[in-house]
């Protein structure tokens, strides 16, 4: 069956949010669909929705609520046609998808790493004793109180330029981006940083990977996209998002969890922490690349009983 292809007249609708780094990520799965498929510019439509993460922007995340805030609109546009592909940083993305929708469409993932961001690019480590952090990421203050139960964690959101703003007028001395955004909006020479390797903060489930999702039916537009997924980045995410729906987790919960592949092997590390640091527990597995969801799935239950109730705070 010869692939339909879209057209200037009759575009493909890529939904996403307004934010610089959503745009940047919607542009990059055009284009590797137009040098994939041989297609003109023309023959795509970027549609911005605003999601209820991006209207509100004066209370901590987590106030609002788990899940889905920065998804349920573009998820509405699809099921109601009005977009034909919706980009996500899967980072953002719920585990399981509503009824109607696939998500099964990876590009290659990038840096997983956090970026410690400060002023003089300092190491992490550079640190002095009682300095204050600004991060709105539930895992980055725990992980970071867990290892600098000294320092002071304030909530910060924003885009990269109110960030470095705050930085600057010295509302907290340090703050966190993800590598991958960084890159992605072409700011790694720009933004004073270092990145932070998973040994010393492991990152978040699905950190740096954006995913495509479509309606289930559209099969014209599932054969489009094969022509861009990734395999590799799929394996590494079935692992992580195993582990991640095993402890009922979202981005907003202090989770962190990656899988890497090295030759035929798949080897995940998780952690689940407390929300204010004062405990971590951590585990890391090698087997099988197929095995990827069942390790995330088995390392869950195994986190889950060495926690014990009173654990979670979050669960
Ligand atoms: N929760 C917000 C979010 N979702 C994805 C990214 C970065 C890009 C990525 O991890 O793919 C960010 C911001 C950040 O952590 O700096």
């Amino acid at each position: 069956m010869p692939t339909q292809l879209p057209t200037p007249a009759a575009p493909l609708r890529i939904g996403t949010r307004g934010s610089p780094l959503a745009l940047a990520q919607a542009h990059e799965t055009r284009d590797r669909l137009m040098a994939a498929h041989g297609l003109e510019r023309e023959a795509f439509e970027i549609v911005v929705i605003t999601t209820t993460g991006d209207r509100v922007q004066d209370r901590p995340l987590k106030e609002l609520g788990g899940k889905g805030l920065f998804t349920k609109e573009i998820e509405e546009a699809l099921l109601a046609g009005r977009i034909d592909i919706a980009v996500h940083s899967m980072k953002d993305m719920p585990v399981a998808q509503p009824a109607g929708l696939v998500l099964d469409c990876f590009l290659p993932r990038e840096d997983v790493r956090d970026a410690f961001v400060t002023l003089e690019a300092r190491a992490l480590g550079e640190l002095g004793e009682g300095a204050v952090v600004g991060t709105s990421s539930l895992r980055r203050r725990a992980q970071l109180l867990h290892a600098r139960p000294d320092l002071k964690v304030v909530e910060f959101r924003g885009n990269v330029q109110t960030r470095l703003k705050k930085l600057a007028d010295g509302v907290a001395e340090a703050t966190f981006l993800a590598c991958a955004g960084l890159k992605r909006l072409g700011l790694t020479g720009e933004v004073p940083h270092r990145a932070v390797e998973p040994d010393e903060m492991l990152p978040a489930v699905a950190q740096g990977a954006i995913g495509i999702e479509r309606r289930g039916e559209d099969t014209a537009t599932a054969a489009l996209l094969e022509a861009i997924h990734d395999a590799p980045t799929a394996r590494r995410l079935a692992a992580e998002r195993a582990f991640l729906a095993a402890l009922d987790g979202s981005c907003q919960t202090p989770i962190a969890g990656l899988a890497e592949l090295d030759g035929g092997r798949l080897r995940l590390r998780g952690e689940i922490l407390r929300t204010d640091g004062s405990e971590a527990l951590a585990d890391d597995m090698t087997g099988a690349v197929e095995d990827g969801p069942e390790m995330g799935r088995a390392m869950a239950q195994g986190l889950l009983a060495r926690a014990g109730a009173g654990f979670f705070d979050w669960r």
